[in-house]
């Protein structure tokens, strides 16, 4: 597919799911990005593909599945923002092969995340939820039965990257020990020591699950992992729905074999807030149940609408690529006075050499030219003077192997 795009901005479409925060729009509005389109829920497929068909700038939430359909079906699509961390509801593969960078923010929700981590540890290892539930039923009971101070305790962290190392270094705050299991050797923050995982499973008193979804990720605590954590061991899953297997969960509970748990995420989670959630959690007492939420902060909201608006209006100004999660990266400077070319084509011998040609011959005067390259895919970047720069653009296009070609002035 080869797309030829030079639009002034206000006629960039921005299309804007699941109640991205409003610092979003303000960024985009800042940058001369008025044609804005926004919705507070995540779309159907259908009403996705017809919205998304005329949409230049993406941005969605961890809801939102951007598929190969949704993908082809967005035929005008620059780039794509996830205003969150997880990047597994988009195809990027897909995405890549169209020639669209995909940006997120790896860190702006990561605090929040790691504070209802700490105070469902907590919760959890006093019964609080439980004792809650039984209150709000009339009941009442007073004991100190199976209710613990986390100081001392070991707190065991599966996946420890952003959220986990924050989660690890709080924990130590108080008094707790952390082991951590990680499929990278990682250096570990405060006294936090890397353990295989049976180890963490053996001494851990409560496991928190950090890990990205991935295909090994999927169902990595079964029946099998469950039966090898200490009895009455507390688990909390504020990662992906699919990394808990939910049927064994729901056993151990049942059996006891578990004294509480917090699950934040879930394998079928409702498209939207009117339809009604589903699970053999509920039964329990002793979970904590929340709504996907651990990002769900007036700060990180805050946060992540300004960064990833931020990335997405850079990008489409002045070709920046820096920290898109499926793409060659790179940082370009500002291109003032002159106009900037960019040609996005499948990374084949002699690509370059046939760029550069059609530059020739459009008579486009190169000032400065940048390259990052993957397996997959070329990004070149060229700086030319603006009189010939359509002509440059129409020869670009037509060069064998274009994905995408833009002018920027
Ligand atoms: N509940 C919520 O609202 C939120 C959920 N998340 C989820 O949390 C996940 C983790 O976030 P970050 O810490 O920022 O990601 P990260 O990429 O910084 O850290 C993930 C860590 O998991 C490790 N890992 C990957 N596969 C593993 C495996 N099979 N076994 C053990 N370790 C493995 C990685 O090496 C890395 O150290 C995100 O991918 C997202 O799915 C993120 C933000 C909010
Ligand atoms: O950041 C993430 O990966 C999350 O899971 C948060 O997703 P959300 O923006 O709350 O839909």
């Amino acid at each position: 597919m080869t797309q030829a795009l030079s639009l002034p901005r206000d006629r960039i479409k921005v299309l804007l799911l699941e109640g991205i925060h409003q610092s979003a729009v303000d960024v985009f509005t800042a940058a001369g990005y008025t044609r804005i389109e926004r919705y507070d829920k995540a779309l159907p497929p259908a009403e996705l593909a017809h919205k998304i068909a005329d949409a230049h700038l993406v941005g969605i939430r961890s809801r939102s599945q951007l598929d190969e359909a949704a993908l082809s079906a967005a035929q005008k699509l620059i780039a794509v923002g996830c205003f969150c961390i997880g990047t597994n509801q988009v195809d990027l593969a897909a995405a890549k092969r169209r020639g669209v960078p995909v940006f997120n923010a790896p860190f702006s929700n990561t605090r929040s995340v790691a504070e209802l981590v700490i105070a469902e540890t907590i919760l959890l290892m006093r019964n609080i939820p439980a004792k809650n539930t039984l209150l709000h039923r009339g009941g009442w009971d007073k004991s100190a039965a199976d209710s613990f101070e986390v100081r001392g305790k070991t707190l065991g962290i599966i996946g420890y990257g952003n959220i986990g190392t924050q989660v690890g270094v709080l924990a130590e705050a108080l008094g707790m020990q952390v082991l951590f299991c990680d499929i990278e050797n990682k250096l570990p923050l405060g006294n936090a020591r890397q353990v295989a995982f049976a180890e963490l499973c053996a001494r851990a008193d409560t496991i928190t699950l950090h890990v990205p979804q991935t295909a090994q990720t999927q169902g990595m605590i079964g029946a099998g992992e469950l039966a090898m954590m200490k009895d009455g061991v507390r688990l909390i899953n504020a990662s992906r729905g699919n990394v808990i297997d939910i049927g064994a969960l729901a056993d151990a509970l049942e059996r006891g074999k578990l004294s509480g748990a917090a699950v934040d995420v879930f394998p079928h989670e409702p498209e939207h807030n009117a339809e009604p959630f589903v699970s053999a959690l509920t039964a329990f007492d002793n979970v904590i149940l929340t709504p996907h939420i651990g990002g769900s902060t007036q700060e990180a909201q805050a946060n992540i609408g300004h960064e990833v608006a931020a990335k997405l209006v850079r990008y489409s100004d002045n070709g920046s690529t820096l920290s898109a999660v499926n793409f060659p990266e790179v940082s370009l400077p500002a291109h003032a006075g002159k106009c900037r070319l960019l040609h996005i084509h499948r990374n084949r011998p002699g690509v370059l050499a046939h760029v550069n040609e059609a530059l020739a011959k459009a008579g486009a005067n190169i000032a400065a030219q940048y390259l990052q390259t993957d397996a997959d895919i070329g990004y070149v970047v060229v700086e030319t003077d603006s009189a010939a720069s359509q002509d440059a653009l129409a020869a670009l296009a037509q060069v064998e192997g274009t994905l995408r070609c833009r002018v920027l002035y």
